[in-house]
């Protein structure tokens, strides 16, 4: 078995769990579930930067990133970085994250804010919107086609942005339809860690033009994103090349300052 499906297999047995302890109707009556979110895709197509910064701590790939700071400490720093959102991690047990980080991250910061998880379950949905998430990520590996408009569906009535991540051509042509906001590349293979921005230059030309590009994984300069510019990309998600750093919001600031400055 593979890393991703072992993942997707643990998530099943964490959601079904969860929905024992905390159910859907419960989720709803959340204070943040009545709150009307910010649009990241919005906020990417006026954006100088387009970067939206990760709060993550450990991961398969890499294992220990960074497991000693705040949350709010971080997404506060990236927000007064200029960053134009923010991607907050809520796996567990793989990348030590929890819906607790997307709260505090909420109580932080008012830029968007993507809620960074392996959604199999429209129960999850409703978690990201009650804990205060104005983004959700779908995998398109991990999902079938009707899933994906059914999760992506739901989301949309609940006023959250939608990010459909791909990283071949097949998912992507599976995937594409009206109810998404954002198609993510993703230049990591998530099935052998594999990194190359090649993987978001060579698909960009597939992506309909109503969908605003987004890069994930990988980036570590400023090089790399003017080049992923001119391929028509507007997002770029950062994870460790800001949080391996003691201060991952001073790291992201002199980044973005180098970057708006070219
Ligand atoms: O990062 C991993 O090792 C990983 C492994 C398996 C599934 C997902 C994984 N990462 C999730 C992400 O997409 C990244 O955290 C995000 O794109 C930021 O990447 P990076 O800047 O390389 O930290």
């Amino acid at each position: 078995m593979n890393i991703l499906d072992r993942i997707v297999a643990d998530k099943r047995i964490e959601v079904d769990l969860k929905k024992s302890v905390i159910s859907a109707r419960q989720l709803e009556k959340s204070v943040l579930f009545g709150r009307s979110g910010s649009s990241l895709a919005d906020a990417l197509r006026s954006s100088s930067s387009g970067i939206i910064a990760e709060h993550k701590r450990r991961s398969p790939s890499k294992s220990v990133i960074n497991q000693g700071l705040n949350v709010s400490d971080v997404v506060y720093g990236y927000e007064t970085a200029g960053a134009t959102g923010i991607s907050v991690l809520t796996d567990g047990k793989y990348f030590g994250g929890s819906l607790d980080d997307l709260l505090l991250a909420r109580a932080s910061v008012e830029i968007p804010i993507l809620r960074k998880e392996f959604i199999i379950d429209e129960y999850q949905i409703l978690e990201a919107k009650a804990f205060g998430a104005d983004v959700i990520l779908l995998i398109a590996s991990i999902l079938s086609k009707e899933e994906i408009k059914q999760f992506s569906e739901l989301a949309k009535s609940l006023h959250l942005d939608v990010l459909l991540e791909v990283h071949n051509l097949e998912e992507l042509q599976k995937s594409i339809m009206p109810s998404l906001d954002m198609l993510g590349v993703n230049n990591r293979n998530l099935k052998t860690f594999e990194v190359s921005l090649d993987t978001s230059k060579t698909l960009a030309t597939e992506i309909p033009d109503e969908f605003v590009k987004v890069s994930e994984s990988g980036i570590s300069t400023t090089a790399a994103i003017n080049e992923l510019k001119t391929y028509g990309y507007q997002g770029f998600l950062i994870g460790e090349n800001f949080m391996k750093t003691e201060n991952p919001g001073m790291n992201a600031q002199k980044f973005i300052s180098e970057l708006v400055a070219e």
